[in-house]
């Protein structure tokens, strides 16, 4: 569990609080969406979560223990992979015999199976990957490492079409119930069927912060021609299949998938809250 405790946060040499008194509870067996506009803090989040940054005021607590400890134990249980970031020009084998000590509930065998199911091999040089090949060999390293928080910043930019669905089959293959995945992306099309929860952050709060299956208890999203708009309609954006929908949803009515787009839309409107 993570206890986000009224943090106030600014970046060194400046003023503006990016942060200000935030409070959030995160829960394991859980894989967290952090969206929000260009920004509004979901990577200074997540580099908050890491212990890579350290809030001015109130606390942030991974499984209880206080992250800006950076206690070996606990740093051991959280793995961050950046929306960029550099490998050491050395081969798979080196980094992962020099790296995985560090993590000791890691496995090589989900290492391999990841590696197999986004079709790269494991005798590779870290020097000689495109930056896609760099994210997808990251990744795999990072799920192997078997920590009970993950953090992934914009995981799926710089993936082609097809590594997109690997990225989907890889994340669903390898979540385990003690862990704490979030991912914080705009690509909300690339995992919207991944996620358990949404959480929407605009400037220092979180507007929306709920389970995809309160969601889908409390609303149906689905495409309306004009003579059905009617009252149980809360949100619509017109597009070329129809007008897009958020409608209450009745009791007994079967569920819908969420539109991650359409519900951003309408929580940054403040219609949905
Ligand atoms: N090193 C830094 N020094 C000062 N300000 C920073 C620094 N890094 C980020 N910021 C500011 O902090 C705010 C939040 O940035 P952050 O990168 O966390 O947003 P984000 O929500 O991840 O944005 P995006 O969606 O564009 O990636 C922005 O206003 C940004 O200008």
């Amino acid at each position: 569990m993570i206890e986000v405790n009224n943090i106030t946060f600014s970046y060194p040499g400046t003023r503006r609080n990016i942060f200000r008194d935030f409070s959030l509870t995160l829960n394991k067996n859980n894989i967290y969406g952090l969206l929000g506009k260009n920004g509004t803090g979901k990577s200074t989040l997540l580099y908050l979560l890491s212990g890579m940054l350290r809030a001015n005021r109130g606390e942030i607590k991974i499984n209880g223990v206080d992250a800006r400890i950076r206690r070996p134990d606990v740093m051991s249980e959280i793995f961050m992979v950046p929306e960029e970031f550099d490998l050491p020009p050395v081969s798979l084998d080196t980094y992962v015999k020099t790296n995985s000590k560090f993590y000791p509930r890691f496995n090589n065998e989900v290492l391999a199976n990841c590696l197999k199911d986004f079709e790269l091999s494991l005798s590779i040089n870290l020097n000689e990957l495109s930056m896609g090949q760099k994210k997808k060999v990251f990744m795999s390293f990072a799920l192997a490492a078997g920590t009970s928080l993950l953090l992934m910043d914009e995981p799926t930019n710089g993936l082609d079409i097809p590594s997109k669905s690997q990225f989907r089959r890889v994340m669903a293959n390898n979540m385990s119930d003690d862990r704490i995945l979030i991912i914080s992306t705009h690509q909300v099309h690339d995992v919207e069927s991944l996620l358990d929860h949404i959480l929407i952050l605009s400037e220092s709060n979180m507007m929306l912060n709920a389970s995809t299956s309160e969601i889908c208890k409390n609303y149906r999203f689905e495409f309306r021609s004009p003579s059905e708009m009617d009252n149980s309609v809360i949100y619509a954006e017109p597009t070329l299949q129809g007008n897009a929908v958020i409608a209450g949803r009745e009791a007994g009515s079967p569920e819908t998938q969420i539109n991650l787009e359409l519900l951003f839309n309408a929580v940054v409107k403040g219609i949905i809250r």
